[in-house]
């Protein structure tokens, strides 16, 4: 039988390196309500924030790897298509997040062309229909029931996450459940990155529950109370999943969100491009975020920032845009007419959603 996965086609994950001791848990054992599988899953969550999910074993893990094989093929050729191609589906025209996202490299291929880091936000409300979809890359269109089934089974594993995290936290039934409802308009996409050998930083997004796969190395996080950042080894056949602050602000900072960012792979990997499928969840897009209310939250210390509580919606358009170039209205995001980013911006497709541009 052929594996599940493609890591053995790769070069192997460098010896030697200081790696994360993440905790594996299984989602087979998840599933069945096992206690002591559940008991060092909420320890994950609340000590590191991080955990390898296990997939193998399970029937809806073993879909969402086989798929994530599959969007990873995919994203190989989807990289491909020339720079001018994926520019009419970038931002800021198209949308200020969810669209094709680049950072010009300090490298040049062989044509002399500057080389990119690349990635593509595709959010889970045009792929459900929950939308007006988006302008985006007839090779999405044509692979939208791969994608659509991508979004369906992460959620359905994210949501036995999120199940069982609402019984440690002695929450009122379906608390977290019904703050992520997967046919409520939310933030939650599927990031397609690609990083040519280089250096590479991602910077750190705002979330509930990350799910992703990588095939190299790369990923670090930071080691709790340290500055020492360690590697996440790949391992086939699991997830590394992470918190992300939108849990950490419900829970008043009883769950972990760890910092992490993305390097280039060393060793036999470094000459590789390097490829990551992410799946972000995030609240509904009106779910204020703060805390909630019941059962072990209501145990932690009282914070005052004073800063006003944003949505969903408001916090993922100000960090994920660095700078809000705009203005929320009950149309949603709207530029303002002056932003100097639209006057470089290629030609708008027919179809895309209208936006204001400069005429300055
Ligand atoms: O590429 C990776 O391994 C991590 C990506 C990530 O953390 C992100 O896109 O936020
Ligand atoms: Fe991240």
């Amino acid at each position: 039988m052929a594996p599940l996965t493609s890591h053995h086609l790769l070069p192997p994950f460098a010896e030697g390196i200081k790696t994360a001791p993440l905790v594996s848990v299984s989602l087979a054992k998840l599933e069945s309500g096992d206690k002591e599988a559940s008991d060092a899953f909420f320890r994950a969550c609340r000590e590191l924030g991080f955990f390898y999910l296990d997939m193998l074993g399970s029937e809806l893990g073993e879909k969402i790897v086989s798929e994530a094989e599959q969007l990873n093929a995919f994203q190989k050729e989807f990289f491909k298509m020339p720079y001018e191609v994926k520019d009419k589906y970038g931002r800021p025209h198209l949308d200020p997040f969810y669209a094709y996202r680049y950072n010009d490299l300090d490298v040049k291929d062989e044509n002399g062309v500057t080389v990119r880091a690349e990635s593509y936000n595709l959010r889970k409300d045009d792929i459900r229909g929950l939308c007006e979809r988006l302008a985006c890359p007839p090779m999405i269109l044509e692979n939208q029931e791969l994608f659509n089934n991508y979004v369906v089974h992460c959620r359905a594993a994210i949501d036995c996450l999120l199940e069982h995290l609402n019984t440690h936290l002695e929450l009122p039934a379906g608390t977290l459940a019904n703050l992520h409802r997967i046919n409520e308009r939310s933030g939650d996409h599927v990031r397609l990155v690609q990083a040519p050998p280089s250096t590479f930083n991602e910077a750190r997004a705002q979330r509930s529950i990350t799910v992703l796969f990588n095939w190299l190395g790369g990923l670090q996080i930071r080691v709790p109370d340290t500055i020492e950042w360690v590697y996440v080894r790949p391992i086939p056949g699991s997830c590394v999943v992470n918190l992300g602050d939108a849990m950490v602000k419900f829970t008043a900072g009883l769950l972990r969100s760890n910092i992490h960012r993305v390097v280039p792979p060393v060793g036999e990997q470094a000459s590789e491009a390097r490829n990551s499928l992410v799946f972000f969840s995030r609240p509904e897009d009106a779910v204020v975020l703060k805390r909630l209310k019941g059962g072990l939250i209501d145990a932690q210390p009282v914070e005052e920032n004073g800063e006003a509580p944003m949505t969903a919606h408001e916090w993922i358009m100000a960090k994920g845009t660095g700078q809000l170039p705009g203005v929320y209205t009950k149309k949603g995001f709207e530029w303002r007419e002056n932003d100097e980013r639209l006057k470089n911006a290629p030609a708008l497709l027919t179809g895309m959603p209208k936006v204001v541009a400069s005429s300055a």
